[in-house]
């Protein structure tokens, strides 16, 4: 047994213990049926913290970025086929962070932060996931107060480092920018003419509004959790998701029929104002975050006042964390919990917004996560078009049937394959075009459809 298994028994006893004996202690065992949902609801009405300002904000500024999002997509898009010109194959959940950054990047600062393929432009990439990775590995210090002092494996000064150096770069832009701020006030002529406005503009404007309650600091932390929530979990949703379709060869033929029969054969792109219309791929989206969501645990809540749920006494000012993970599997709620069906949304009115605590991988109550209108959009658009656009196959190895599938589950904040996919894109030929290829060139081997 190496010390990391040790440790991980030692920590789920410790807080197993620790939930028993001080958090909450059971007066009577628990009524038998199904996983206690309402234990869910009586979480969320426990009190947490609003963080109405940036939900606002996402709900507001969200639907103003759909040209921005639908370039970046297409960016995407011409990324994978040239990885299909050059036969190379795509590592989706890289590719997809790659996406997610910019798309956040070009709304806050107007700019790419990462590029596909290039080495040079990882550092972000690495420093977010870096922050994700410690954030996600269970510390010593938090089962033995006594050792947080020591720092034991190091976690709290690498969180330091990567959240030092993020801290730098945001400051670093938003310097610049009050400097540009300044200089357009200065050259201003009077013509009329402004620059557009991202989130840097717009916080920077309500901060030096006369009744400001936001400073420079507020401002930091604000961007700091945009890209940290968001991009992994966008990232991660979307590898699972090419996944299990690609695992599961009729159900990827089922989305694709979908899309063919809404949107044409003809080369059309996949916009949000279609997504309405695309029941099926909904519902892939659905199956996706309740077999693999994200965030498993959710962020730590507490409970603001004693509450006896279901035979437990929760104490005040217990942390509380929910298992996704085991909430998507339980056999009492979900039939065959274990396979991909999409199709079991079609039977059920349950959705992902918070109202269904069967289905919660955004959380629910005022804590819900603020980004849900944005990844909703990002998830159904960029997943509806890379299977529009192409068709895909596994790099080498076993049938799609027997790729690996499993978990890596522990060391990362967000719950991520334990084997990168990397799938292999071949262009789908739209009919006009498919003409001109039988026509002129004799061995369109390489095209499909
Ligand atoms: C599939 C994609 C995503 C999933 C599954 C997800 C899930 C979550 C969850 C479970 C929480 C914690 C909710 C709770 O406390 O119970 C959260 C919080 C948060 N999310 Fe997301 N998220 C996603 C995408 C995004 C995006 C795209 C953004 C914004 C750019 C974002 C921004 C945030 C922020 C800022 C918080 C912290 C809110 C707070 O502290 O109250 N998320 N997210």
């Amino acid at each position: 047994m190496d010390y990391t298994t040790i440790f991980i028994f030692l920590s789920i006893f410790i807080s197993f213990y620790t939930f028993i004996t001080k958090s909450g202690h059971r007066k009577s065992p628990p009524p038998p049926g199904p996983y206690p949902l309402p234990i869910i609801g009586s979480i969320f009405k426990l009190g947490d913290k609003p963080h109405h300002s940036l939900a606002a904000l996402s709900k507001t500024y969200g639907p103003l970025i759909q040209n921005l999002r639908n370039k970046k997509v297409h960016e995407l898009l011409q990324y994978v086929t040239n990885c299909w010109e050059s036969g190379k194959p795509v590592n989706v959940g890289q590719t997809a962070i790659t996406t997610t950054l910019n798309i956040l990047s070009n709304f806050i600062f107007s700019i790419d932060i990462a590029e596909y393929d290039s080495v040079s432009s990882q550092d972000f990439k690495n420093l977010v996931w870096g922050l994700m990775e410690v954030g996600g590995t269970p510390n010593l210090a938090d089962f033995f107060p006594v050792l947080r002092p020591f720092d034991p494996q190091g976690l709290r000064k690498r969180a330091g480092y990567y959240a030092g150096k993020l801290m730098a770069i945001f400051d670093q832009h938003i310097s610049a920018r009050m400097e540009a701020r300044t200089k357009v006030s200065v050259d201003d002529d009077g013509d009329g003419s402004s620059i557009s406005k991202d989130l840097t503009d717009l916080l920077l404007d309500i901060s030096q509004s006369e009744e400001s309650s936001i400073n420079m600091d507020d401002i930091k932390s604000l961007l700091f959790d945009f890209f940290l929530a968001g991009t992994d979990s966008t990232s991660s949703t979307l590898e699972w998701a090419m996944a299990e379709l690609i695992h599961n060869p009729e159900k990827m033929s089922k989305a694709r029929s979908e899309l063919i029969e809404t949107l044409g054969n003809e080369n059309e792109s996949v916009e949000e104002s279609d997504i309405s219309k695309l029941p099926y791929l909904q519902a892939v989206v659905k199956e996706t975050l309740r077999l693999h969501p994200p965030v498993t645990f959710l962020v730590p809540h507490k409970a603001t006042t004693d509450v006896e749920i279901q035979g437990y006494m929760v104490q005040k000012d217990s942390q509380v964390l929910c298992n996704l993970w085991v909430m998507g599997q339980d056999p009492n709620v979900w039939s065959n919990p274990q396979s991909f069906e999409p199709e079991r949304f079609f039977e059920t009115e349950i959705d992902y917004e918070g109202h269904d605590f069967e289905l919660i991988p955004f959380g629910a109550g005022r804590r819900i996560c603020p980004g849900l209108p944005l990844a909703h959009r990002l998830l159904h658009v960029m997943l509806g078009s890379l299977i529009y656009k192409f068709n895909w196959k596994v790099e080498r190895g076993p049938s799609p049937q027997d790729m690996d599938m499993t978990d890596k589950f522990g060391f990362t904040f967000t719950l991520h394959k334990n084997l990168p996919l990397m799938a292999i894109p071949v262009k789908a030929v739209a009919r006009n075009q498919l003409k001109v290829i039988c026509v002129f060139d004799s061995d369109a081997s390489g095209y499909e459809d």
